[in-house]
Formats: structure tokens, sequence, C-alpha cells
């Protein structure tokens, strides 16, 4: 799936209807007052969060959202018709910033929570509206309002629960493919991936919880270093981290002391949050040497270091009810 995580957009609200000047003309009336009506209101642009959306792909061709302009008033002292709002539904997790000023809008985390950021213009007077003693026929009216205009930055950070994390050719994108219907590029080189894969695991209680395959991470990664800067962004919302180990890697130790300098270095809460540590590729290896590693590794995340393997689906059961112990 292709994920892009950030849009900017104009918004533009509806300019309202102009007051409009006109007088009664009845039969025997002479001098009908002023009955010249209220232009409507300008549409305003809302943006509310849906759950059927996961991307901001639609937004990448729509770069302008307009409202409706209200209408102008009528005769008899009838307000004119209100513009109709524009709802744009953008997914859950979607943050909105002003690019002017850099401040953030609003957050939209529930699916239907709105925020509406373009406000409408209001529809200017009528000519009624000047009736006073001094003025019994007045000729004054006013013109709409303009409609807001606001250009936003739309951020979406994954709302997955679980994020896959590595050094390069970890096997992580492998991961997801085998206990999720993802189907990201494999291949035994570093940076295969360069965009999050998301794929939802079903849990024993059969509804989904969703899985991102973060692109390798390498040393300097929290410096800008590489691919992986951005991503780790990304990992901020998720609840827990797996962290991939390549078990044929020269020094597994040392692999995972970067990933581990990295979430340090990067701050934000990364390195508070629970991880889960997995050596993988572990049929590659003989077993006193998975056993002497796993026992080193162990001793240094000073935590329980589970083994897999994604090719061969061994370990995936055990993996998978750790993750949900900790959901
Ligand atoms: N358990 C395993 N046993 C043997 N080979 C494996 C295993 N898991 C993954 N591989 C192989 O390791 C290589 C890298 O796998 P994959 O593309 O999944 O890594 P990745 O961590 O997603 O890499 P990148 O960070 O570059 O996207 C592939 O050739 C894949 O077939
Ligand atoms: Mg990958």
């Amino acid at each position: 799936m292709q994920f892009i995580d950030q849009a900017n957009i104009i918004l533009k609200a509806g300019k309202g209807g102009n007051g409009i000047v006109s007088f009664r003309r009845e039969k025997f009336v002479p001098a009908g007052g002023p009955s010249g009506g209220n232009g409507g209101r300008g549409g305003s642009v809302i943006l509310m969060a849906d759950n059927n959306l996961q991307t901001l792909l639609d937004f990448k061709f729509k770069r302008e959202i307009i409202a409706e302009d209200g209408c102008k008033g009528g005769p008899n002292k009838r307000s004119g018709a209100s513009g109709e709002d524009t709802i744009l539904k953008v997914p859950c997790g979607t943050e909105i910033r002003d690019i002017k000023t850099g401040i953030i809008l609003g957050d939209l985390t529930k699916h239907k929570q709105s925020l509406t950021i373009a406000i409408g213009g209001r529809g200017g007077h009528g000519n009624a509206y000047y009736l006073s003693n001094q003025n019994r026929a007045p000729e004054s009216f006013t013109e709409g309002k303009d409609g807001e205009i606001w250009e936003v930055q739309l951020e979406l950070k994954l709302l997955a629960e679980v994020g896959i994390i590595g050094l390069p050719n970890a096997g992580k994108s492998t991961l997801i493919s085998v206990v999720s219907s993802a189907r990201p590029k494999i291949a035994n080189y570093p940076f295969t991936t360069l965009i999050p894969n998301l794929g939802v695991v079903r849990k024993i209680d059969g509804n989904g919880c969703l899985f991102a395959d973060i692109p390798g991470l390498i040393s300097g990664a929290a410096d800008g270093v590489g691919l992986g800067h951005d991503f780790l962004r990304h990992i901020q919302r998720t609840k827990i981290l797996v962290h991939l180990i390549d078990a044929i890697a020269e020094n597994p130790l040392h692999d995972f002391e970067i990933i581990e300098q990295e979430l340090k270095k990067y701050g934000k809460g990364l390195l508070d949050k629970e991880r889960i540590i997995v050596l993988n590729k572990i049929e590659l290896v003989d077993d006193d040497y998975l056993k002497i590693i796993s026992k080193k590794l162990e001793d240094l995340s000073k935590k329980k270091v589970l083994v897999i393997s994604s090719s061969l689906k061994k370990g995936l059961s055990s993996l998978l009810s750790e993750v949900w112990k900790r959901i």
C-alpha cells in the first residue's frame, strides 16, 4: 500500500450573499417600505475523521477545497439561502496545521470527530435592515463578507498499534507478510522498504490490529541520516515495538544497541515504549550459537528474547501472543 502522510491543501469558505435593495410594491400602497432581504451565510469547510480512510492519498490531486457561496437576499425581506458546508473526510489521526503560522489547529483522532476550519462569510444586510424613524426609505445595503481562506498541512501519523523496527535487511517486511495480508516488497539488500507498510493482523477476539513495517533504521537515523529519520516520527503513536534482529548478522548484540541508541537519541518517549526483542532467521544458525546469543541479548536488554523464523513460520504464534498481552 502506498502511504502518503502529508498533504497541503487550501480550504476556501463560501462568500456571504449580498443584501439587496427593494421596496414593497402593492396595489393601493403608494410608497411601500424597504423590503430588501439579507444575504445568506457562505458555506464553511469542515474536516471530519473517517475510519474508512487510511491515507492522505486522495489529497494528492485535490489541492483546493471550496465551499458554496451564500445566495443574495430576496424581496419581501426574504433571506438568501446559506451556502452548503463542504465536509472533507480525512483518516483518523490526521493533524491539521496552519501553514502560515505553523500552529496546530486540531487533531482528529476519533471516527466522525470534526473541526470547522474555514468559516463561511456572513451575509450582507438588505435595505429592510436599515429602516429607522429617521430614514423610512433607506437605499443602503451591505455586501456579503468573504469566506475565510486557510492553507493547511494535513499530517497523518500512522495509527498502527505495533511497529516493527530494526536494521535494514533484518526481515521486517518478511515478518509483516507472514502475519498479515500485507504483501510488501522483500529483497536481500538494505533499504528495500522506502515507505511504511501497513498490515492488519487478526487478534484472538477477531478484531484487527494494525502493524507497521518501518523502513530500516541505521546509525545516525535520529540525526537525519538515512531513510529512517522520517519514520521514527511514525512510531511515536504505536503502542509497542517489535525489535527484529538478524541472527546471522556479524554482531547481533551490536545491532541491537544501534537501534536502542537511535530510539534514545530521538527521545519523545520512544525509549519508554514497550519493546519485544526478537531474533529472526534462526534456521540459519546452529542451536548452540543461538542459545549463547539469546542469553547475551537477554542480559544486555534485561528482557526476554524471542526467536523466530519468518520464512519457516516458526515462533510466530508465541510472538503474537506476547504482542496481544501488551495491547
Ligand atoms: N527467517 C528468515 N530466514 C531466512 N531469510 C530471511 C528470513 N526473514 C527474511 N529473510 C530474508 O532476508 C532478506 C531481507 O528481508 P526483508 O526485505 O524482509 O528485510 P527488511 O528488514 O524489510 O529490509 P529493509 O529494511 O531493507 O526493508 C530477504 O532476502 C528475505 O528473504
Ligand atoms: Mg523491508
